[in-house]
């Protein structure tokens, strides 16, 4: 069987944008070619809506101009902007749908119902992709494992969604310190089901940052370098976001 061309796509808060955020990527990707049975033909971060109102939550330009100097030595992973161009929240169902559906009318265009694809929606597309025109790519979801088991809060994601993004798209878990992935999907009936389309990575060299713990870092004026990009640092400062006027970088 030829392998199954994977575009990984990370939704979130990126908070501002960490270089585990970063790393996930790359594990990722690593471990899907070791398997053999994927080729990862490029990556996306979609920042969330500022309408999804967690708290301290950064304006959505800020949080995409920070993703955007994360992602500048990157070749392979690109921001999406459409999650926080529209008017609300999108749930991630929708997230995944909207850039399959126009991953597919790019390979498809004939038998696709979508209208012309307009160019100025899709600059978020890996450069390669019309190479595999006629060809089928899946957008997978990309999260921590602290993602996966929120499905488990009550209220937070309907049953629906749940097995439509695992059926449909397919989900790769990074394995984050405590937590437990493989134990999380034993206990839910809809991911055991579709577990064929899960995988776990486990994250051997493991690097508890979070964007929390660097907006508390900032607001007390410690350093975060060598945590999240200079360029990113250097952002954060220029424009006094988190409360970080003191900071030394
Ligand atoms: N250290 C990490 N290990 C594994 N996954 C991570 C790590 N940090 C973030 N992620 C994943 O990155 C994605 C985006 O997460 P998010 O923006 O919430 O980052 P965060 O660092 O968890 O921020 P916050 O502390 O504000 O919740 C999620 O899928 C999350 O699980
Ligand atoms: N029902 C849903 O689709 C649903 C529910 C909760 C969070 N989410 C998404 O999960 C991500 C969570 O990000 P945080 O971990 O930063 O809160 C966001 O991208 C958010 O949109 C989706
Ligand atoms: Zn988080």
């Amino acid at each position: 069987m030829p392998p199954i061309k994977v575009i990984l796509l990370a939704c979130g808060s990126f908070n501002p944008p960490t270089n585990m955020h970063l790393r996930m990527f790359e594990i990722a990707r690593d471990h899907l070619h070791r398997l053999g049975n994927h080729v990862v033909i490029g990556g996306l971060i979609s920042p969330v809506h500022d309408g999804y109102g967690k708290k301290d939550l950064e304006g959505a330009t800020h949080r995409m101009n920070m993703v955007r100097l994360a992602l500048q030595h990157s070749e392979w992973i690109k921001l999406s902007d459409w999650e926080c161009k529209q008017e609300t929240w999108s749930r991630t169902k929708q997230v995944l749908q909207y850039h399959q559906n126009h991953v597919n009318a790019l390979l498809h265009p004939a038998k696709n119902n979508l209208d012309k694809v307009n160019e100025d929606d899709v600059h978020w597309v890996p450069d390669d992709v019309r190479n595999y025109c006629g060809d089928s790519v899946q957008i997978k979801l990309l999260c921590g494992a602290d993602l996966l088991e929120s499905f488990g809060t009550p209220g937070l994601w309907s049953d629906d969604d749940i097995e439509a993004i695992v059926g449909q798209h397919g989900l790769v878990v990074i394995t984050r310190s405590n937590t437990n992935p493989n134990e999380f999907i034993y206990n839910s009936d809809v991911l055991t089901k579709y577990m064929s389309n899960i995988t776990i990575v486990t994250e051997w060299i493991q690097n508890e940052v979070s964007s929390t713990k660097i907006r508390r870092a900032l607001r007390r004026s410690e350093s975060v370098k060598y945590l999240i990009p200079d360029r990113v640092i250097d952002y954060i400062h220029k424009h006094n976001l988190y409360g970080s006027k003191n900071m030394h970088l």
